[in-house]
């Protein structure tokens, strides 16, 4: 652990970004680090809905998943204290960017979107990999959307206190102890 500062740091840690920036890596890296207890939203939202993600869009619709994620973000932040990974839609307004700052650290994980496209192609986890008829959809037209989501989400993304850029590091490691140096500078 490193410094005393950081060791007095109570309140809790969130990481933002775009969807397969790394989130889930960086923030279950950190938190075994600074010995933080972790939750990831995605996980949680899962668990309570007894379905998972695609199930929950599929069979509710996004409106009810971006309810969801609120409530059980509301509820992490009142009732936990630690390294929370957040889903990269999580930040749907000023009022949750506001509401997160005051209550804790933002991190704003920072990938490019070329990477991001290429690792979304590689799961079948994320609704917006595939069309409405269950096909998987092409390159170009995943980047393009993907394209026009971020541009909408950026400006929240952006408000973090750290910002982790995840192309300068060769390891998950190097880039954990990059996001603890930084973190140092905010507590
Ligand atoms: N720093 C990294 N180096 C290499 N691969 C990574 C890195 N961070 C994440 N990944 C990979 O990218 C994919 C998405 O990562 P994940 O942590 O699930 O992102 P998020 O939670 O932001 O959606 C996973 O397959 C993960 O193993
Ligand atoms: O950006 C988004 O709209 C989403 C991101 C996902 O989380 P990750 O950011 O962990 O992939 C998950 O919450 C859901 O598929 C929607
Ligand atoms: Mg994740």
């Amino acid at each position: 652990m490193n410094s005393y500062r950081l060791q007095k740091f109570k309140d809790s840690m969130y990481l933002c970004g775009f969807m397969a920036s790394g989130k889930s890596t960086l923030g279950k890296a950190l938190a075994g680090k600074l010995e933080r207890e972790y939750r990831d939203l995605d996980e949680v939202i899962v668990e309570r809905e007894g379905k998972s993600i695609r199930a929950i869009f599929d069979e509710h619709g996004e409106h009810y998943f971006r309810e969801k994620e609120w409530e059980y973000l509301l509820d992490l932040t009142r009732n936990f204290r630690g390294v929370v990974s957040l889903g990269g839609g999580a930040l749907q307004n000023q009022r949750i960017v506001d509401h997160l700052k005051v209550n804790g650290l933002l991190l704003f994980v920072d990938t490019p979107l070329e990477q991001i496209t290429d690792r979304v192609l590689q799961s079948d986890e994320r609704p917006i990999l595939f069309n409405k008829d269950g096909k998987i959809k092409s390159r170009d037209t995943l980047f393009t959307e993907l394209k026009a989501l971020y541009s909408g989400r950026e400006k929240f993304y952006k408000q973090a206190q750290v910002a982790i850029k995840t192309p300068l590091f060769s390891s998950v490691e190097e880039m954990t102890e990059a996001a603890i140096e930084k973190i140092t500078r905010h507590v």
